[in-house]
This record gives C-alpha cells, structure tokens and sequence, in this order.
C-alpha cells in the first residue's frame, strides 16, 4: 500500500497552490506555516516547479490535521502507525494531504518531525511513489535523521523526470 491514494500520474502545470486547513495543537501555527513551507522549498529547489500558499479552501494541495474518521476512506489509526497519507495530483481532494492529529508532531529529532513527513508526503503529491532505497524520502518507513539534507539524488532524478 503506497499511500498515493489515487493512481494520477503529474499536474500539468509548473505552478503550484497549497493551504493549511485544520492545525495540529501540538505546535505553534507559526511553526507549522514554516516547517511546511520548508518541506515544500526542498523541492522547488531541485526542479522548475513553485509553490504559491493560497488562502482558500481550493488550493491545489490542502493540507489539514485530522484524527481517526476525517471523511475519506482513509481513517487514521491514533498514535504511531500511520503518520499521514496524501493523494495524487488530481482536482478536487487530489493532491490533499493529512496528517494524523494523534502524533507527536515536533520540529526536531523527537516525536515526528513535520517537515520530514510533510516534504514525504507532498512527493506523493506531486505523483511520486515509494522508493525501497532507505536513503531515499519516499521510503515507506520514517526515518529522523533527514532535516538537514531531506532528498537523495533518488529524489531529485525523480522529481525531475516527472516535471
Ligand atoms: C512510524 N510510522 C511509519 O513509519 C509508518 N509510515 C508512514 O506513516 C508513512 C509516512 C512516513 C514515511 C512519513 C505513510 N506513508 O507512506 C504516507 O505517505 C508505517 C511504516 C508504520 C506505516
Ligand atoms: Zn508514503
Ligand atoms: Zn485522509
């Protein structure tokens, strides 16, 4: 189970909205905001795409933070487990991403680390699927030891054979 929900391949465009619906608690907005931000700069920065924040509720890649049942066939599992999941580019709920509310979101080594999953799970956004190299972000399993350089030159050959 690869976790890109919906089997789409690419968007066919270059410039990319997202927005942050619901936060987690668990950190400062502000932290949030940035973190995300981060996740996505690792990726505009190897390859030509941009992402613009929109402050809507249809931006192309709507992040929120939820528990349990949230309204797609995907319920999370409470604490550890599954950390969060993301769909396929796509219209509507494609490219959306989750995140399990149940965690311990954090900005450092502990608990999980928001801008590693996030920037995981916007590769699966953007169309990428699992990799089994363990240096690579889209391997399945979380591994904390990637703020610092999060995608491998995998990632980057990936990224850019897709866009
Ligand atoms: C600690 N728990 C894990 O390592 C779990 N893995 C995840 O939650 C993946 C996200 C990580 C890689 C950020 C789910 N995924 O692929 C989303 O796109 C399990 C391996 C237990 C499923
Ligand atoms: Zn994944
Ligand atoms: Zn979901």
């Amino acid at each position: 189970h690869d976790y890109s929900l919906t089997q789409s391949t690419r968007w066919n465009k270059n410039q990319i909205t997202y927005n942050i619906g619901r936060y987690t608690s668990r950190l400062p907005r502000s932290t949030v905001d940035s973190l995300i931000e981060s996740a996505f700069n690792a990726w505009s920065a190897v390859s030509g795409l941009k992402f613009v924040r929109a402050h809507r509720n249809n931006a192309d890649i709507m992040m929120e933070f939820v528990t349990y049942a949230h309204g797609d066939l995907y319920p999370f599992d409470g604490q550890r487990g599954t950390l969060a999941h993301a769909f396929g580019p796509g219209p509507g709920i494609g490219g959306d991403t989750h995140f399990d509310d149940n965690e311990q979101w954090t900005a450092g080594p502990k608990g999980f680390n928001l801008q590693v999953v996030a920037a995981h799970e916007i590769g699966h956004a953007l169309g990428l699927r699992h990799s089994r190299n363990p240096d690579s972000l889209m391997y399945p399993n979380y591994r904390a030891s990637r703020p610092g350089n999060l995608l491998s030159l995998e990632d980057i050959a990936n990224i850019n054979a897709l866009y």
